[in-house]
């Protein structure tokens, strides 16, 4: 290694997490684990609503302090290295906090002079931003009226004023339509191209299989199982799912014997399987009559319902 990269801080893992633990008070948000996040990935926490996911990424960004265990980001300690460590990281928090006061350049050009930037930087940098962000028709407008698609791509251009290394995104796409999901995730490919390392936290599992190089599933504050999302979905479920509907209130048939494991929904029973077809017709001949049936591939959503008996969004 050349002493450059030495002398900027090159380090391969940008975060290095060892029985990473948050209390508060009593309770255990985040208990006692271990991530690795290597540099040119695209990494995911994804787990539902309490999991810790949010409480890891206040860590990491340096909001937050760690009550336990070792954290280094970009080889350095948050807990006294803060702003060392901030200005190399892009931070796109789960809810946008845009100025509403400036119109949508001005909030590009603004936070550039956080960073200590030169106004004349600034106005460059925000130029290319707001082309990256698909938003230079609007660079004028005021911010309140924007969709939140664009508000969103004006959040995330806002994190790149600094051109970090690594931009942490929590649930970016929450709340937004699909065209406006997918317009995002292109944005984040293209970040990915250029070399920028991106952690996201997501509970939307499409989200994560899309985005992500390499995840952690995460429940009650610990990690459930690791890797990328094809090597997950192979290790914890079958090729397919024959997904069947009944009746509501109707009495569910047991169908174990037709598939590798069966998971029974509320509304719906699961079945697992290398050949969703076959099993169907297996059903069929059975004498077992659905109102629906539908067989797909196996997702990241069987993935969690196997490790924790629960679907990702109840
Ligand atoms: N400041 C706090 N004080 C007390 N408890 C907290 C605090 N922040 C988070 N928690 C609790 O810690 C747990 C994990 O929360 P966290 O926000 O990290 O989860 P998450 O996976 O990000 O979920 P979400 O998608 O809802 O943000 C939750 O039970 C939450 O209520």
């Amino acid at each position: 290694m050349s002493d450059l990269f030495v002398n900027v801080g090159w380090v391969d893992n940008l975060v290095e997490a060892k029985a990473l633990t948050k209390h508060f008070g009593s309770f255990e948000a985040v208990r006692g684990i271990d991530v690795d996040v290597r540099r040119g990935e695209a990494f995911g926490f994804l787990g539902p609503n309490g999991a810790g996911k949010s409480s890891t990424m206040r860590m990491i960004s340096c909001v937050s302090g760690r009550t336990g265990g070792d954290l280094k980001v970009l080889g350095m300690d948050p807990a006294t290295q803060g702003p060392q460590i901030r200005a190399r990281l892009g931070v796109v928090p789960q809810l946008d906090n845009l100025d509403t006061e400036l119109t949508v350049r001005q909030n590009l050009q603004i936070y550039g002079r956080y960073f200590g930037m030169s106004r004349q930087r600034c106005r460059e940098k925000a130029e290319e931003l707001l082309e990256f962000a698909q938003l230079s028709d609007r660079a004028d407008h005021e911010v309140e009226p924007l969709s939140g698609g664009m508000k969103r791509r004006l959040t995330i251009a806002r994190s790149l004023v600094n051109d970090p290394e690594l931009l942490l995104l929590d649930e970016p796409t929450t709340g937004l339509d699909p065209q406006a999901r997918h317009l995002l995730w292109d944005r984040l490919f293209r970040l990915k191209q250029d070399g920028v390392t991106l952690i996201i936290t997501t509970h939307y599992m499409d989200e994560a299989e899309q985005l992500c190089d390499r995840l952690v599933v995460m429940d009650g504050g610990r990690i459930a199982a690791e890797g990328s999302p094809s090597a997950l979905i192979d290790k914890y479920s079958t090729r397919e799912v024959l997904e069947l509907r009944f009746q509501p209130g109707a009495e569910k048939p047991d169908l174990e014997r037709f598939a590798e494991r069966v998971e029974v929904l509320p509304d719906r029973l699961l079945l697992y399987t290398q050949d969703g077809e076959h099993t169907l017709a297996k059903v069929h001949e059975h004498g077992v009559q659905p109102v629906q049936s539908l067989v797909r591939r196996s997702s990241l959503e069987d993935v969690f319902l196997r490790l924790t008996g629960r679907t990702l969004v109840d």
